[in-house]
């Protein structure tokens, strides 16, 4: 029996910096005018706790997302290729702003990449 890999999570440094993340994350998304918009109606605490959660199981921590799935949250939305790049560039900034080398930034956007697909919609 192989022990789960969580050497991610652990490089990203756990989850006191995860939420410190997604706090700059969702502040950089909300601040970013290509898509603010698109939060207009959403509970805000309520997506970033789901996003720490995600993040936190993605990479191996002993989390468990309990959102819904991508495909139904964002289908509505109608986003872009162009909508998912911003996202991506305010993760980037977010994760630099914390510190967070580019090879380990590179390991959970390779994890986020086949999520393009379920989240964007136009
Ligand atoms: C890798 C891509 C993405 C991931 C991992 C992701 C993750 C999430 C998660 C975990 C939630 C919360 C789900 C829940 O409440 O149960 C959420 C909601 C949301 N996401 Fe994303 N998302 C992605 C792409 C995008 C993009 C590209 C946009 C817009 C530019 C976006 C805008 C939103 C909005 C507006 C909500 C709130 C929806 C609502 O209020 O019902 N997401 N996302």
């Amino acid at each position: 029996q192989t022990p789960p890999d969580d050497s991610l999570y652990r490089a990203l440094g756990g989850l006191p910096v995860l939420q410190k993340v997604v706090d700059d994350f969702m502040a950089n998304m909300l601040a970013d005018r290509r898509i603010k918009h698109t939060f207009a109606e959403s509970n805000i605490e309520r997506v970033k706790q789901k996003l720490v959660e995600q993040f936190c199981q993605l990479s191996g921590g002993a989390c468990v997302y309990t959102g819904d799935p991508m495909r139904e949250v964002h289908q509505g939305l109608k986003l872009s290729n162009a909508d998912f790049n911003a996202l991506v560039e305010d993760l980037q900034l977010a994760m630099d702003a914390n510190g967070i080398p580019s090879h380990t930034q590179n390991r959970l956007l390779a994890l986020l990449a086949p999520m393009q697909r379920e989240t964007v919609s136009r």
